[in-house]
């Protein structure tokens, strides 16, 4: 499980840390492990040219002593001082002895230009709002040259809390973050500026407490969650999973709800609605029904919305079942909030941002900002867990107080048509299997994020790819697990 904390609780674990470790130990960790990643980076250190961006705080203090170090090792080091009154001393100090030089932010183009790598140390978890004008005008220059650039536990710019970016932010190839994950590099639009992240530990691990505020599930993780059939197992005990979505003008959306829920994990896979030929004609495996979801036999869970268009009976007699439900796309509009509220068996929405912003009576963008701040929002008004998708899909549990779970298997090629169809189906069919709904949304995503990328392999999928891949992405978290 990779882990986030928020930067309060970073700064107490920080503290307590420090009052058992020798002065200056922790910032000396933390530059250890930046100098090595900016090595490993530049491949050969000698003859490098590196270019600081030094803020006022201890980030800042960090990307010098990282300095000194790489200009130990023979690279040629500048720093490039945005508060020179406020500099850390120490790291100064250090860099000089070291052989690096300084200039002003007025006198940096050339360096900048020059640069092979541009060290990101202007703020960090001291950090407020986008890049003030100065900074901002380093960072533009910074682009423009197009030097491998590595983020200093930050990039600078973005909200370490939120993953919010509020004006201008350093873009990195790389974050080297000290201590923990903060939520910010694993939520979109900051993920986007950190580029790939490595974690240096610095003993802070002890200190910290035992729920994070984000976490991402990793391959062991979902393995021990993924449903297996045994000796006793037989087609019922699997759960059977109900899928109530498509219309007469969307009968798509049931055959791709089917199709996730058809490799979900459930042992049957229950049809109700108006796409049942349809749905046959691909899937002769589903046990169709004519009849409303109260009439088609007995379910573990439910899946309603995707394709439903206007038929908010259906979703009303759904939400009426004492199982979990899992509510997607047109169910989303048509459900009623008071019925959701009232439900005593889980609940599991899951939107996408659109969806979201209609539900919270906002702007898509406003949810694309802020999307953890969302998927909370929406899993307390509704007390419901929020499965809320895109770039990085975040599934918060019902009451949205407690830890939020992030996907990080996702690719941009899951943004076709259907494909949130045939996650419904396949988190359906987990919820169906056992799984809770903060864990069959994660998993759920997790296996779909995985699919997506063994279907497109970097080239355009339909849905039906990603359906057709979850077994693979399903063997790959199964077989990995064991070898490892
Ligand atoms: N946690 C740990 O265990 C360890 C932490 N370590 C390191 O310490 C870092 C935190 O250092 P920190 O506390 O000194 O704050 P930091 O981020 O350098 O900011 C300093 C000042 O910047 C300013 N400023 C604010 N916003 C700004 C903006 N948008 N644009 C420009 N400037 C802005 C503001 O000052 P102001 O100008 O307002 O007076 C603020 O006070 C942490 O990220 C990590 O790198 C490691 O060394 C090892 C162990
Ligand atoms: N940029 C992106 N990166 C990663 N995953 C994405 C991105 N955009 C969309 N997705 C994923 O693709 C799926 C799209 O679902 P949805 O928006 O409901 O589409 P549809 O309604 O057409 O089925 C979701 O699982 C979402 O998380
Ligand atoms: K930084």
């Amino acid at each position: 499980m990779r882990t986030a904390y928020c930067v309060e609780t970073v700064r107490r674990a920080e503290r307590e840390l420090m009052a058992r470790v020798p002065e200056g130990a922790l910032m000396q960790r933390a530059a250890a492990g930046l100098a090595a990643a900016c090595a490993d980076l530049l491949g050969r250190v000698y003859g490098r040219r590196v270019v600081l961006l030094v803020g006022s705080g201890d980030n800042g203090g960090d990307a010098l002593y990282a300095g000194a170090r790489l200009s130990r090792r023979g690279a040629g080091v500048t720093a490039v001082l945005l508060a020179p009154d406020h500099t850390h001393a120490g790291g100064l100090t250090a860099l000089l002895r070291a052989g690096g030089r300084t200039v002003a932010p007025a006198g940096a183009e050339g360096a900048v230009r020059r640069a092979d790598l541009v060290l990101d140390g202007i703020v960090g978890i001291g950090g407020r709002g986008g890049l003030r004008p100065e900074a901002a005008a380093l960072a533009a220059l910074v682009a423009e040259a197009g030097p491998a650039v590595v983020a200093v536990d930050l990039p600078s710019g973005v909200d370490a809390d939120t993953g919010e970016v509020h004006g201008s932010a350093i873009r990195a190839d790389l974050t080297v973050t000290f201590g923990t994950h903060k939520p910010g590099l694993l939520v979109d639009p900051a993920r986007e500026h950190a580029g790939s992240v490595r974690l240096v530990d610095i003993g802070l691990g002890a200190e910290l407490p035992a729920e994070p505020e984000l976490e991402a599930l990793q391959h062991a993780d979902v393995a021990a969650l993924l449903p297996t059939p045994g000796g006793e197992s037989d087609k019922y005990r699997r759960g059977v999973v109900g899928v109530a979505a498509g219309s007469a003008r969307y009968p798509g959306a049931a055959v791709l709800a089917v199709a996730g829920a058809l490799r979900g994990g459930a042992g049957a896979v229950r049809y109700v609605g108006p796409a049942g030929d349809t749905v046959l004609a691909r899937f002769p495996e589903t046990l169709v029904s004519d009849r409303g979801p109260k009439q088609a036999g007995r379910v573990q869970a439910w899946v309603v919305g995707p394709g439903a268009g206007e038929d908010a009976g259906t979703v009303a007699e759904v939400l009426a079942a004492d199982v979990p439900v899992l509510v997607d796309a047109d169910g989303l509009r048509l459900a009623d909030a008071g019925a959701v509220r009232g439900r005593t068996a889980p609940t599991l929405m899951t939107p996408h941002a659109g969806e979201a912003a209609a539900l919270l009576g906002v702007t898509r963008e406003e949810v694309e900002r802020a999307r953890l701040a969302a998927a909370r929002e929406l899993a307390a008004r509704y007390r419901a867990t929020v499965l809320l998708k895109g770039s990085t899909t975040l599934v918060a549990d019902a009451g949205g107080a407690g830890v939020v779970r992030v996907n990080a298997t996702g690719t941009a090629w899951l943004a076709t048509a259907g494909s949130g169809d045939v996650l419904s189906g396949l988190a359906g069919s987990l919820l169906a299997a056992g799984l809770n709904a903060l864990d069959a949304g994660s998993a759920g995503a997790y296996l779909h994020g995985l699919a997506g990328r063994f279907a497109a392999h970097g080239a355009p999928v339909g849905a039906h790819d990603v359906a057709a891949a979850i077994p693979e992405a399903w063997r790959d978290v199964r077989d990995r697990d064991l070898r490892d």
